[in-house]
């Protein structure tokens, strides 16, 4: 049955969209886009005062399956996307057994059509096992619907190792998404390495630890030409050299997550809550200011959560023995909405950029437009929803996120994904 969503106020800057109208959605596609639409039998679902986007990708998620289903699965995270506001994830492949193989993409992309929330784009490994020993099956992993190759969870720790794999694996034309930790220089540092750490007796992670990877992989993507994207960037010195590799005309993209944009290391001190245990750790004031300003003007192209959720009983136990990582896909649209939109930094059409344009490019999926003809995976949000985050609240399987009690404005409302409802009035479909 065709879809008729009446009256919503539809960003699409890829289209230069701004204003009220209405959507009429046939099959899984956007039939038409205008004012005053009908349609003879189509449902109608009215929309006022609601705002209408490309269906949002978070472009760094960690599903968990296989592997780790205590934490998560590939149908309690996808609903959490779906909740967030999402259309579609790129899973993080530090699963068990390591999603290094066809047969593991395969196993997510099944698990995800038979239970899944949202559209799962898995990313591959890029040496087996993450260990940075050996080139992962990236041919096979494509061929299976890998869109991207990362070791994320961990830093590749040879250059040799990061340059032939950016030379064997770009002929498959997908980009290269780097978690960015010298092993030598970052130890066992728990939090930002600086007075806060020193304060708390906890091991410092300098930002040199994250820095060093970062100059490190873009000088080896200008050697090979490969598309290198810097996984969730920490520091401001980090992002300035994004910015010089962009000035210079490479290929090279980065993400910021809600947790480094809007939290500090000062969230640690005094709390030792390990909610806000991540990796790269929380940063200083400084560092999230100049993330946002990135964020502004464009050297930030997407903001990604990394979604990581982990069990009570781990999360629970002491900092230093606590798992890094906190969830995001539920708190990300409302916290970018609420700091960076609401406060005037940024408009909603720069948050399409950053949430759905970009993702997309980055991971090579075909674009979502809100036009005649485009796959109607869409997000829809109620800009002025006032919410507090609560645990009791989230579909995710795991609670660690760090904005817990965290007061918020805009709220995803409805989310179609090829055109069928996984979100209608804030309830998972
Ligand atoms: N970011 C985190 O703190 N944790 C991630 C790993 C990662 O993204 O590097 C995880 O898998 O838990
Ligand atoms: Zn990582
Ligand atoms: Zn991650």
């Amino acid at each position: 049955m065709a879809l008729l969503l009446k009256n919503a106020h539809v960003v699409d800057p890829a289209v230069d969209l701004d204003g009220v109208m209405d959507v009429l959605v046939e099959g899984d596609v956007i039939a038409a886009v205008g004012e005053g639409l009908a349609c003879e039998g189509a449902e109608v679902i009215d929309l006022t005062g609601k705002y209408l986007v490309p269906g949002l990708v978070d472009m760094h998620v960690h599903l968990r399956e296989p592997g780790f289903e205590a934490k998560g699965d590939i149908e309690s995270e996808t609903a959490a996307a779906a909740k967030g506001g999402f259309t579609g994830v790129c899973s993080m492949p530090n699963t068990n057994p390591v999603t290094d193989n066809g047969v593991v993409v395969e196993y997510i992309k099944s698990v995800a059509a038979a239970k899944g929330h949202c559209r799962v784009y898995p990313a591959g490994a890029m040496t087996k096992g993450l260990k940075g020993e050996i080139i992962a099956e990236m041919g096979d992993m494509v061929e299976h619907g890998a869109v991207a190759f990362t070791d994320d969870g961990r830093g590749i720790q040879g250059a040799g190792m990061v340059r032939r794999a950016m030379d064997y694996g770009q002929m498959f034309g997908k980009t290269f998404m780097s978690h960015c930790q010298d092993d030598d220089l970052v130890g066992d540092g728990q939090i930002n390495e600086g007075a806060v750490s020193t304060r708390l007796g906890l091991l410092g992670w300098p930002a040199e630890g994250e820095e060093l990877q970062i100059a490190r992989d873009i000088t080896i993507a200008e050697l090979t030409g490969a598309k290198l994207h810097i996984q969730h960037i920490s520091t401001a010195k980090g992002l300035d050299m994004v910015r010089a590799a962009k000035a210079k005309g490479l290929p090279v993209t980065c993400e910021a997550t809600p947790h480094h944009l809007f939290l500090t290391e000062d969230a640690i001190d005094g709390t030792y809550n390990t909610c806000f245990k991540v990796n790269p750790p929380l940063r200083t004031a400084a560092d999230a200011e100049a993330l946002i300003a990135g964020v502004v003007d464009g050297s930030v192209d997407a903001i990604a959560t990394d979604h990581a959720p982990h069990s009570d009983w781990e999360k629970s136990r002491e900092f230093e023995l606590a798992p890094f990582g906190m969830t995001g896909l539920e708190t990300a649209l409302g916290l970018v909405i609420t700091n960076l939109v609401k406060t005037g930094k940024m408009s909603f059409g720069r948050m399409v950029e950053l949430m759905a344009i970009a993702p997309r490019k980055i991971l090579g999926l075909d674009q979502v437009t809100i036009a005649e003809g485009s796959v109607a995976d869409l997000t829809v949000f109620d800009a002025d929803a006032a919410w507090t985050v609560s645990e009791d609240d989230f579909a995710s399987h795991a609670k660690n996120s760090g904005f817990k009690g965290v007061e918020l404005t805009g709220r995803a409302t409805d989310v179609f994904v090829g055109g069928k409802r996984t979100l209608a009035n804030g309830v998972v479909c």
